[in-house]
């Protein structure tokens, strides 16, 4: 089929790339003439494991291209997907200029049926804006071609992102006439040879079915980061009371984990963007806002660590930083909990001395040139000079470090860990201090 992807971010090149690879045509649009030159140089925007060998073989084989020219892009696909950001405004709420862009200029430049499908995030009732505006432009040039809307929010994950599109656990399609609900079937049906993951419903439903689902996550969190912060004042351990209601299979043992905040493009953003849309509707999420107050103050529960141990001016100090993307396997920073601590130890007058396996260009492009901060080369190099050590990212290669070789580098033998990655007893043998998140 003939697909068309407008925005060319996390989302859009992933889904791209994914419907290419399962022998799609697909015409990637961008606004971005920066990332569109880099990927029609043979580049990659942004870090994704998996990604790029797949955006590569599928441009060899002429399923995958990209472009900045809005009227080919619009007359390639019959099915059009918006994939652009839906950033939150100033009131929290989603910022919908972009997908109103888009719409408007689907609406400006079609010239036969599209099935327009809204990948991006957005609140209840963004369908009926992006019919409307492409309403507006096929009236304003006097052109009765008809058009279909549809909601098909995605629910990848970032550094899991081409798995999660290739093998969904479910594909939400919000839809409610006949041929978009045939086209989507037909575009899905690779990815659901041996099970039936599409499930289909009226799109306001699944508009709200994405914010439902990262609600529920980010509460699953919060609730945990509380609970931590309670074991620690009542003497248990969180790790043990995670083992102790995940093997229920009604709790599970997702997003359970406990640690510094949650980060990234999507949880904060669209906690804030369901409390809106409730507050326009006259009803509280009362949870929800608990959600969100909780995830803030946890960002800062390292720093209290740190101030407890060491006062609250730090000047003269250097801390070692493991991890600045605000998950593992990405290099997004955005809303990354190991900006606020950053920002907290340089306003107590620390140095810091941060290592990320693929983060550090990123860190630089949002930090900028700022003396304090030395972006190291290694976890071990971080160590050089430093007076102890903070993390505030799962990587993996941080599992398992030396303890020795930890414990002679810093001056002051601390290790406050913001994953909860360590049995404690490890670097205490070794005879570090050790703070976690809700541990003993
Ligand atoms: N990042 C994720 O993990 C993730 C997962 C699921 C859903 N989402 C949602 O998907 C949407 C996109 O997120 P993202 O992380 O991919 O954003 P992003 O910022 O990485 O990419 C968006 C892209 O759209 C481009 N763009 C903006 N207006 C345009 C226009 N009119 N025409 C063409 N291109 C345009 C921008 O230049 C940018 O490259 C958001 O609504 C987000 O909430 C994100
Ligand atoms: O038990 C856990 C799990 C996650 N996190 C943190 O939560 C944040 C978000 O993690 P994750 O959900 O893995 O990453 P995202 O890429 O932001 O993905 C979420 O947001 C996307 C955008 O909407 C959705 O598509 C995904 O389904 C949803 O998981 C990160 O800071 C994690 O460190 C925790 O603190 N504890």
């Amino acid at each position: 089929m003939k697909v068309t992807v407008v925005g060319t971010g996390y989302v859009g090149l992933v889904s791209g790339t994914c419907l290419a690879d399962v022998g799609n045509d697909v015409l990637c649009l961008d606004l971005d003439t920066d990332k569109i030159r880099i990927l029609n140089e043979g580049g990659i925007p942004i870090y994704e494991p998996g990604l790029e060998a797949m955006v590569r073989k599928n441009e060899a084989a002429g399923r995958l291209r990209f472009t900045t020219d809005i009227e080919a892009a619009v007359a390639h696909g019959q099915i059009q997907f918006i994939a652009v950001g839906t950033p939150p405004d100033e009131d929290g709420s989603a910022d919908l200029q972009y997908v109103v862009a888009a719409a408007r200029n689907i609406g400006r430049y079609m010239k036969d049926y599209k099935v327009v499908v809204d990948k991006s995030t957005v609140p209840v009732g963004t369908a009926d804006k992006v019919r409307a505006a492409i309403a507006e432009e096929l009236k304003a040039r006097s052109a009765g071609i008809p058009f279909s809307v549809v909601s098909n929010p995605e629910f990848l994950k970032e550094g899991a992102a081409v798995d999660d599109f290739m093998k969904p656990d479910r594909i939400v399609v919000g839809a409610e006439d006949a041929k978009a609900i045939e086209l989507m079937r037909q575009l899905y049906a690779p990815f659901q040879r041996n099970h039936e993951r599409l499930i289909m419903m009226d799109v306001k439903s699944a508009e709200l079915t994405k914010y439902a689902a990262n609600a529920m996550l980010a509460t699953r969190i919060s609730f945990m980061n509380e609970l931590a912060n309670l074991a620690e004042k009542l003497g248990a351990d969180i790790e043990l009371v995670r083992q102790g209601i995940g093997s229920d299979p009604r709790i599970g043992y997702h997003f359970l984990y406990p640690g510094c905040g949650y980060g990234g493009s999507c949880f904060p953003k669209d906690v804030q963007a369901l409390i809106r849309t409730a507050s326009e509707a006259g009803q509280g999420l009362k949870v929800l806002q608990a959600v969100e107050e909780a995830n803030e103050a946890q960002k800062h529960v390292l720093t209290q660590k740190i101030v407890k141990r060491f006062g609250t001016d730090l000047s003269g100090m250097t801390f070692a930083l493991w991890g600045l993307a605000f998950k593992p396997n990405t290099d997004d920073m955005r809303e990354a909990p190991s900006l606020v601590l950053i920002e907290e130890l340089l306003k107590r007058g620390a140095r810091v001395r941060a290592y990320d396996p693929v983060a550090i260009h990123e860190a630089k492009r949002i930090l900028g040139e700022d003396k304090r901060i030395v972006f190291a080369q290694s976890p071990i190099d971080a160590l050089v000079g430093a007076d102890t050590l903070a993390i505030s990212t799962e990587w993996k290669e941080f599992r398992s470090p030396d303890w020795d070789a930890i414990k002679a580098a810093l001056k002051h033998p601390v290790v406050f860990d913001g994953r909860n990655l360590y049995d404690p007893q490890h670097p205490r043998k070794a005879g570090l201090e050790y703070f976690a998140i809700g541990r003993k």
